[in-house]
């Protein structure tokens, strides 16, 4: 006789997963691409890294989740993910958490604060990426910023991608959602759809159906994977 396991396919079918996203936009192009599946739970818990975390715990405090994903658009570095195409975090990183000093920035974690990344779960990135790549969907993995001040010159763009190389999308949330799932020992995703490029602000220009669309097309294989 064998018994079902987290990682087999029974088991899989029954995992309940918690979706976070910023804003009402991001989780109704989310549940499109869901089209009702009922073990995912989206919640819209605000832009910026403590409402994200306050809205992660205060549903996994509800209810019970094997694991949490924080989606929505996003910002692409140039070269590394265009317009229109989507990230998945290899980590999650608080990229602007720390001090100015004479000598430049120092994170929080040269500080002596502790980490300032949160891995994403390593299965789930690469089953995720290979899904999305086999349904012809434009993909990159590689850390995810976390910022509080969405990046608006060439300058900052270039110091974020000197200070994290291989940086391939910056947003305002995935570090507080990963932070707020690692408390309860949950694994965690990051999934951007990119509505603009990381540099000089142009938010006229900012391709956001393009993302949302992005984005529901991730969801629905989201649900096919998890
Ligand atoms: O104006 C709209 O119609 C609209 C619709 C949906 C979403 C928005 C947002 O502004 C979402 C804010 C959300 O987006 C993330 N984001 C997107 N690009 C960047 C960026 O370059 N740097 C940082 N964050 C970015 C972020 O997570 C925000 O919470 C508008």
């Amino acid at each position: 006789m064998t018994s079902a396991t987290p990682n087999d396919a029974a088991g899989q079918a029954e995992r309940r997963v918690l979706i976070v996203t910023a804003v009402a936009a991001e989780r109704d192009a989310v549940l499109r691409g869901l089209q009702g599946s009922s073990r995912f739970h989206v919640v819209a818990a605000g832009a910026g890294t403590a409402a994200a975390a306050a809205g992660t715990a205060a549903a996994l405090a509800a209810g019970s989740y094997d694991c949490v994903i924080n989606a929505g658009i996003g910002g692409g570095f140039p070269g590394v993910a265009p317009v229109g195409s989507l990230v998945i975090a290899s980590e999650m990183i608080a990229a602007d958490l720390g001090a100015e000093t004479p000598e430049g920035f120092r994170s929080a974690a040269e500080l002596g604060f502790g980490s300032v990344t949160v891995p994403g779960d390593s299965g789930t990135v690469e089953a995720l990426t290979a899904a999305l790549t086999a349904a012809g969907l434009a993909v990159s993995t590689g850390p995810v910023l976390t910022v509080s001040t969405a990046t608006g010159t060439a300058e900052t763009a270039a110091a974020l991608a000197a200070r994290h190389p291989g940086a391939a999308a910056e947003a305002m949330e995935g570090h507080g959602v990963a932070v707020a799932a690692h408390a309860l020992g949950l694994p965690v995703l990051e999934l951007r759809a990119i509505s603009n490029p990381v540099g000089p602000r142009d938010r006229a220009a900012w391709a956001i159906g393009e993302a949302m669309d992005a984005l529901a097309a991730a969801a629905a294989i989201l649900k096919e994977v998890l």
